[in-house]
């Protein structure tokens, strides 16, 4: 089985890359120094459909129970966390227990915060069913989200294992796709130079993505997250580079409704923008034009939409977790594959945002 192995000052843990891998998570489970007394499914309506009941017969040497959220950022609320919650009271979980994550981020996300604050804290397995989620199910960040701003409500808490099974990926509608390459891109940007290029050069559609090339970049991505993690879990300084794109981004799903456009088309538009501020501020040389082509060809909308308001969007930048008194601050550019954390004044923020609502791909 192939494995990626994360190590982080409170957690090693392997992340495990393979079709069918779980099938050995009944196995990784009964090792002899774990003891489990029960073990709690938290995934969502689409998932659950797909992927529940093959699960759940993998594990029947075990007490499995599951609870089914909303599909999407309607699983990040304070309400569906809570009623997590009192499920996992109702059916008497205790210090021994297992939350196993069963879906996308956003079930990764709120899964792995009800594990992290359930008795203060109980075990918990990432078994991620999209590409997107080579991002979310490793690294320990958890939460949910507020109206006032995303992923506001959480903590680091990283996984006893991440399962990582490419055959649940084949159901993966062509958005969601395209949502989560957005993070496979952004590693390659602030990490890679050559694995950026190798997928520029040899992604030219998500429609015919092969097993290798997904293996192959889920990989490299995993393993540029977590080297990063390694050096830095709580974000005190280099984690902020995994943020590149997520300044604008969050602010665009925050403003426009969370759900209404997907974390990693956001981003995509974030990151345009970071690059676009780069070339302002660092001199960053990179075609642009060329990118935003690929891009283009790949399906993104490159565009703010129209009813957002840069000024509201220039206010939800100010509340993103980076920020310091208000002053907003970036993930830039000064090379692909060199990052550096920049604040930047309003007017440069605005004037740069204007140039984002009348591209066009
Ligand atoms: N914790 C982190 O480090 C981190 C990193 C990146 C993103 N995130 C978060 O992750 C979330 C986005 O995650 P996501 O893009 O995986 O989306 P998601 O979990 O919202 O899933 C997207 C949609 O795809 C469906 N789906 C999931 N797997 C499927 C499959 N195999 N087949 C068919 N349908 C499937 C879901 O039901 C949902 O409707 C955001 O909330 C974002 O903030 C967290
Ligand atoms: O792992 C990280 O660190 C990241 O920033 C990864 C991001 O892709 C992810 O979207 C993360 O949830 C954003 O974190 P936040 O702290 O800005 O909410
Ligand atoms: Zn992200």
């Amino acid at each position: 089985m192939e494995k990626v192995h994360i190590s982080t000052p409170s957690k090693d843990y392997p992340v495990f890359i393979e079709k069918e891998a779980i099938g050995q998570l009944e196995s990784f489970l009964k090792d002899s120094n774990r003891e489990v007394s029960k073990i709690l499914i938290i995934t969502d309506y689409n998932v659950g459909d797909l992927y529940l009941s093959k699960l759940e017969n993998s594990l029947s040497s075990f007490d499995v129970t599951h609870y089914v959220v909303p599909n999407g950022e309607e699983a990040k609320t304070f309400e569906i966390y809570y009623s997590c919650l009192s499920y996992a009271l109702e059916q008497k979980l205790d210090r021994k227990s297992y939350i196993l994550a069963l879906g996308g981020g956003a079930v990764g996300d709120l899964a792995g915060f009800v594990a992290a604050t359930y008795m203060r804290g109980i075990p918990f397995i990432q078994i991620p069913t999209t590409i997107l989620a080579h991002d979310s199910a490793v690294g320990g960040k958890v939460a949910i989200n507020h109206p006032l701003g995303k992923n506001m409500i959480g903590a680091f808490y990283q996984p006893e294992a991440v399962f990582f099974d490419l055959n649940f990926l084949k159901s993966l509608p062509l958005v969601e796709k395209r949502s989560g390459f957005a993070e496979v891109i952004k590693h390659g940007l602030i990490q890679d130079f050559s694995f950026y290029e190798w997928l520029n050069k040899n992604i030219t559609s998500l429609e015919t993505l092969t097993d290798e090339q997904i293996s192959f970049f889920l990989k490299t991505g995993i393993n540029i997250k977590g080297a990063i993690v390694k050096e830095d879990e709580k974000e005190n300084g280099i984690r902020r580079f995994l943020n590149f794109g997520h300044t604008l981004g969050h602010a665009i799903e925050a403003e426009a409704g969370y759900g209404k456009i997907s974390h990693g088309e956001a981003v995509m538009i974030g990151m345009v923008y970071a690059l676009q501020l780069s070339k302002a501020v660092t001199n960053l040389s990179f075609n642009m034009d060329h990118f935003k082509g690929w891009l283009s060809e790949l399906g993104y909308q490159i565009t703010v939409p129209s009813y957002l308001d840069p000024k509201k969007l220039l206010a939800r930048m100010k509340q993103d977790k980076k920020s310091i008194k208000q002053k907003v601050t970036f993930v830039l550019l000064e090379e692909i594959g060199q990052p550096m954390i920049k604040e930047l004044c309003d007017e440069l923020i605005l004037e740069e945002l204007e140039h984002l609502y009348t591209y066009s791909g």
